[in-house]
């Protein structure tokens, strides 16, 4: 994998992103490491607390897998079905070491896919100890539109289309801000066979 800088960096809300960080052999590579760990780990659909399933689904790589169900959001060592998570693809690894400017690795790799229809409303990723530590964001596939407010709900929100091979790092005053994909562009990308997308986001948990 090449570990130059990416071409252009973007700052939406706070947020940096890595425009084509990822070559397209990179990113073909990347699917392959996250079908090993969908082997492993199904993708299943999360409920939220109040018993409303989500319309992303999710699996978890690393350490930690990001849950939420019926007793809130956290973090778990097993997937629901009661296995440990396989290990954190790593591509993951070596975009976390480019981007994140920290030290530490990530322990959570969360893989998100996006269908036709999906999205993620507005919110903030707070269910990690030491918000000096960045999440990192990597898209796969077709394109989003990643919609970034400021660190209280309600405010001015700004727009951006990620693009497969995107990273985006969430982190530094922008670490709160509020932040979700409002829709995924079907047919934009033909990275994946069924089309869709694929997120990832590494984050140190604890
Ligand atoms: O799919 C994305 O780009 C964002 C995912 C996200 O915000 C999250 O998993 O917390
Ligand atoms: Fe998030």
């Amino acid at each position: 994998m090449e570990s130059e800088e990416s071409a252009m960096k973007v700052d939406v809300g706070g947020i940096v992103v890595h425009q084509e960080h990822l070559s397209a052999a990179d990113q073909v590579e990347l699917v392959e490491q996250v079908r090993r760990v969908v082997r492993a780990a199904p993708l299943y659909r999360p409920e939220t607390k109040t018993g409303r399933k989500m319309s992303v689904r999710m699996t978890s790589a690393g350490t930690y897998g990001w849950i939420s169900d019926r007793k809130g959001y956290r973090y778990e060592r097993q997937h629901p079905n009661g296995e440990d998570w396989p290990p954190m693809p790593p591509m993951a690894l070596e975009i976390w070491r480019a981007v994140s400017g920290v030290a530490r690795d990530p322990q959570s790799c969360l893989i998100n896919y996006y269908d036709e229809g999906a999205k993620m409303g507005l919110h903030q990723d707070r269910d990690e100890a030491d918000f000096d530590m960045p999440v990192v964001s990597v898209s796969l596939g077709d394109e989003a539109l990643f919609r970034v407010g400021g660190p209280k709900r309600g405010g001015k929100t700004q727009s951006i289309w990620l693009k497969s091979g995107d990273v985006a790092v969430i982190g530094g005053p922008a670490r709160l801000n509020f932040h979700g994909i409002d829709r995924v562009r079907a047919g934009s990308s033909s990275l994946l066979p069924n089309g869709g997308r694929i997120n990832l986001t590494m984050r140190v948990v604890d």
